[in-house]
This record gives C-alpha cells, structure tokens and sequence, in this order.
C-alpha cells in the first residue's frame, strides 16, 4: 500500500463517502488504506465524554486532550518511521491548496483529527508535535460545524494525484491548472441546444486556433474571477499574450 490514512471523528458515519466512487477505487485497487475511527472509542465514562467547557470562559465546549491523546497513542506505532502527518482541519488553519495536497501525497501515513464544537484542546496539538508533524489547516474563509466535510476535502485533492487513481483523461484537469489559470469552459455534444452553439472554433478541428482560443478564454476568465491569480503569474506567461496592461 502507498498510502495509509486514518480519521479520527465523533461523527465517523460523515466520512462514509470515502467509501464512494474514486476513493472507493483507490481503496480497492490497494493504493489507499483508509480506516475511519469513533473518536469515542477513546472515552472510559459512562457517557462517553469528549468535551468540556472552556477554560478563560466563552461560549460552547472544547473537546477534552485525553481521548485524542489516547486515539493518537493507538494510531501512531512507537518508533514508526517516517512519522505519520497529523493533519487538523481548523477555522485557524494555513489554506489548502493545490500545492498541500500535492506535498500530502506523498506521504506515507496521514492521520486527520477532525474536531467539532469550538475546537481540540491546544495541548493535543503541541503534544503531537514532539513525535510527528502536525498542520492546521482551513478550507477558506467561512465557518463551518466542524472537521469532518474538511477531511472529505482533502481526501479528494489527495486521492487523485496518488499513482494510478487518475485515468490519463483525468490527469489533464490537473494539468490545466499547470499554468496558473482558470479552465477555459467546455463543452460537448449536440452543436446546438436551446438555442446556444458551440463555439464554431471548437469543431473547426484547427488544433492551434483552439488552444489559443482556449487559452485566451482561460486569460479573459482569470482577469475577470481571480485577478488575484494573475498578480502572481510569471511575466513571460503575460507577455506571451500581449494583455500585460
Ligand atoms: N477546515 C476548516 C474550517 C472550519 C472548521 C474546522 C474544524 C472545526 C472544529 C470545530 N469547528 C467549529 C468552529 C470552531 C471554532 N470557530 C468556529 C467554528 C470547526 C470548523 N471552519 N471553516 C473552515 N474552513
């Protein structure tokens, strides 16, 4: 197996997607080795207790430090090498992106503590730190309930760059973000729907005239959704089009 993940959640029945589709592939094929954990397992009280109140007061609860610190303890084997990636979905968190998911790729082992209420107890995470790496990180700037939708996330983003879980159709989506731009739009089959066309040059079948155009699309795209994106490109790929303003 190339990569084996572990989730840890209280809510392990949100991560049943990961069963799905081209995960579910991953899992069969035998690239991806993914086991989904009830954070609870963890607890000894009657009531299974994985939160508290707050210490320095505020609303909500903070998840308790000693069931994750139990769950970690089951999860990591003494002495495995290379450590595992403690990977923390929070509001607080570095922003995924493509790049993360492509460094996550290539680990060995990914272990994802999904919290829930107003987060885990610091102490887990620093705790941590001294055996294995640990990352916080967000989805973007907007709040949600907890970890878990961010796990499913980043278990795509990760999943699909592992060897043989892209078919080669596949991979060129990846490849068109390659060059830093939003995708030219797509199209298929009949020519003509409700009264809108493909765009002639599409079925011309002059292949340099369409990747221009598709690429003259991608340029007017970006400058129009992420001008962002077009901050940071290289000159050269700016000057290749003239439109340096
Ligand atoms: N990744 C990611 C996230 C989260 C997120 C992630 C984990 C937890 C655990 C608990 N909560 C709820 C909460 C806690 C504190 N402040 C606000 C909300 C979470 C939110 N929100 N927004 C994102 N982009």
């Amino acid at each position: 197996t190339r990569m084996r993940v572990d989730v840890v959640s209280i809510f392990p029945e949100y991560l049943a997607p990961l069963d799905l589709s081209l995960i579910g592939r991953a899992r069969a094929s035998g690239v991806l080795d993914l086991a989904v954990h009830d954070l609870r397992t963890w607890t000894h009280d009657v009531h299974r207790t994985v939160d508290d109140t707050p210490y320095g007061g505020g609303p909500g609860m903070v998840m308790r430090p000693e069931p994750w610190g139990e769950a970690l303890d089951a999860l990591v084997p003494v002495g495995e090498e290379p450590p595992p990636r403690l990977v923390v979905p929070s509001p607080a968190g570095v922003p995924f992106r493509q790049a993360l998911a492509h460094e996550w790729a290539a680990e060995r082992h990914l272990i994802f503590a999904c919290g829930r209420y107003e987060g885990i107890d610091q102490r887990v995470l620093e705790h941590a730190a001294t055996r294995m790496p640990v990352t916080e990180v967000s989805l973007g700037d907007y709040v949600l309930f907890g970890g878990e939708v961010a796990v499913l996330v980043i278990m795509e983003a990760v999943t699909r760059l592992l060897p043989g879980v892209l078919g080669n159709a596949d991979s060129l989506a990846e490849e068109s973000h390659a060059h830093g731009l939003l995708e030219a739009p797509v199209y298929t089959k009949p020519p003509g729907w409700r009264g809108h066309d493909v765009p002639e040059i599409l079925r011309s079948g002059d292949h340099g005239r369409i990747a221009r155009w598709r690429r003259d699309e991608a340029l007017v795209r970006t400058a129009r959704r992420r001008p962002d994106m077009l901050a940071v490109l290289p000159a050269t790929e700016l000057d290749k089009r003239d439109i340096a303003a």
